[in-house]
């Protein structure tokens, strides 16, 4: 699902919320305030594969603690602080509005409920890439872990690129003044399958700086569940009902970080996943 993209573009993208090991940096004044695994700095890891790319993120976006933690981690000046709030803010809103339009285009009557009160990251990705990492991957291939998630792609320097069916990578080209918006792994167990989680990579094309937002919808804090419209002879149940929190859990336990760990909560032994 894209916003304003231009036709060729590839259709829903999913963006990770988990894509290494995560270093977390206490504010300055040592409370750790929000802060789940995924969340935090990121320091650059070689399992990354190259190290070169760091992030800084929050959880939950809807605390205004921890989006002025988040500021103050980052050093803002009064301005940025504003404009980060007001920006991470109308995002959430935006990915609140996108994830009910989903549940209604599928039929749910109450999807104005539905997504009240889903936790929310928010997450700021920077690539360093120079001439020796040119044509490498500088974030590896993922899934999003969650429902829903906002990209905004660097305006100039290019590099994501999303798997299509035959399992191609295709490019997603800059567009300024755009939003990506990809559907991640509890999207496609919510909707028992209905739903795709693409899998994508950034790769270094250039060596420049590269920078991205992202915001996650992450899902419910309770189980997430196909409902019972999704559900029937022709389409039995594909998922055994989890929480999003084991199910993050499992991706980084098992380090299937692609979509893969939909499988071990598979009701049915066939998997597309
Ligand atoms: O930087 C990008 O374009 C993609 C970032 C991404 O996939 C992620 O944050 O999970
Ligand atoms: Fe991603």
């Amino acid at each position: 699902m894209l916003q304003n993209r231009q036709p060729q573009d590839p259709g829903h993208v999913a963006v990770g919320d988990e894509v290494g090991r995560h270093v977390f940096a206490p504010p300055p004044d040592g409370n750790q305030t929000d802060v789940i695994s995924g969340s935090g700095y990121m320091a650059p890891s070689a399992e990354n594969p190259l190290p070169v790319y760091e992030a800084l993120g929050l959880y939950d976006v809807a605390s205004s603690t921890a989006v002025e933690a988040f500021c103050t981690q980052l050093d803002t000046s009064p301005q940025q602080r504003e404009t980060i709030k007001w920006y991470s803010r109308a995002l959430h809103e935006v990915a609140l509005d996108i994830g009910r339009k989903v549940a209604e285009s599928m039929g749910i009557v109450d999807s104005h409920d539905m997504v009240n009160g889903w936790p929310c990251q928010f997450r700021i990705n920077k690539y360093n890439f120079t001439p020796q990492t040119l044509a490498s991957s500088g974030l590896f291939i993922h899934t999003d872990s969650g429902f829903l998630t906002i990209l905004q792609e660097d305006d100039t320097v290019g590099g994501l690129q999303v798997m299509d069916k035959s399992g191609a990578f295709l490019p997603v080209h800059p567009f300024p003044g755009t939003l990506l918006v990809n559907l991640g792994d509890v999207a496609a167990a919510w909707s028992n399958g209905r739903l795709r989680n693409v899998k994508h990579r950034v790769q270094c094309n250039e060596a420049a700086t590269r920078v991205s937002i992202a915001l996650f919808l992450l899902g419910p804090k309770e189980e997430v569940e196909a409902p019972a419209k999704f559900v029937d002879l022709e389409h039995p149940r594909l998922y055994t009902p989890f929480t999003y929190e084991d199910y993050r859990k499992l991706r980084f336990s098992t380090g299937l970080h692609a979509g893969e760990a939909l499988s071990l909560v598979r009701l049915t032994p066939t998997s597309h996943n």
